[in-house]
């Protein structure tokens, strides 16, 4: 089930660095939200903060809070692999275990949690996860051939099912289409707007095209300078972003005089 994701007030460091400075923001479930801003603003870094995939690196930490459907990923006590499992993560270069069958990799979280199923429990999980993901048909009759076989495009599909394959209640993207051919790439965003149908997806990307295809609000990220932390600049309808904003950085930004 979809879930709402809010943060509140999240400064974002990296040892004593601070990389991204008091962001407070609030995503509806079922949409598509998109990140936006100029390379090195903490796009990616905020993102990784909602699942917690931010602390990976030591060192790293965040003050403030994130909120999901109200209760604190942060709150002690609350296992980070739980919050991991209900907010799914798809990165930049398609990253399928490459010597496992295209069915285990689909599988490959519920075997990571050590979770046993029948056959035909995860012959189900496999359909409909790839059924989901827009692959089913391409590599149905090839469910035992290793991952690493398919095209780009179709790897990340695979990624997708593996991510959706545990039921998590938001996915977040980190350029998903960067590595992908432009056909590959409609593949993917018809598949994100499939996917908000049932799960709350907030995708970095690079693309302005892309945020205006896909996003029902965008988030603009800007940087004052070197060495200084990224915020939050500006939050709003997609549409509102691209041709009405408020703020001049945001005007700027996506009317490509910077960044
Ligand atoms: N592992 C790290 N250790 C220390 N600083 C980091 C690390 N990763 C990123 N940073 C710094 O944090 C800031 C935000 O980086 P981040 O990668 O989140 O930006 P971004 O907006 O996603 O950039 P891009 O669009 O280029 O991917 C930058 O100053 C960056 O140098």
């Amino acid at each position: 089930m979809a879930k709402r994701i809010d943060a509140v007030d999240l400064n974002v460091y990296y040892g004593k660095f601070l990389a991204v400075e008091g962001v407070n923001i609030n995503i509806e479930p079922k949409s598509v939200t998109a990140f936006i801003g100029p390379s090195g603003c903490g796009k990616t870094t905020f993102l990784r903060t909602l699942n917690r995939m931010h602390e990976v690196l030591p060192g790293s930490h965040v003050k403030g809070n994130v909120l999901l459907d109200g209760d604190d990923i942060y709150a002690p006590g609350v296992d980070p692999v739980t919050i991991r499992s209900q907010v799914g993560m798809v990165f930049q270069r398609p990253n399928p275990f490459p010597t496992m069958s295209i069915r285990d990799n689909v599988l490959a979280g519920f075997k990571l949690n050590g979770k046993r199923m029948s056959k035909s429990d995860s012959d189900a999980v496999v359909e409909k996860s790839l059924r989901g993901a827009n692959l089913w048909n391409e590599v149905k009759d090839r469910l035992e051939k290793p991952g690493s076989g398919l095209s780009g495009g179709q790897q990340q599909r695979l990624c997708i099912a593996r991510t959706i394959a545990v039921e998590p209640a938001v996915i977040l993207m980190d350029e998903p289409c960067s590595a992908l051919d432009p056909i590959s790439t409609l593949a993917v965003e018809d598949l994100i707007n499939e996917l908000k149908n049932q799960y709350t997806v907030v995708i970095v990307t690079h693309n302005m095209q892309q945020a205006a295809r896909v996003s029902e609000k965008t988030a603009f990220f800007n940087i004052a300078g070197t060495g200084k932390p990224g915020k939050l600049i500006e939050y709003a309808e997609t549409s509102t972003i691209f041709n009405n904003p408020s703020d001049q950085a945001t005007e700027d930004y996506v009317s490509g005089r910077f960044g």
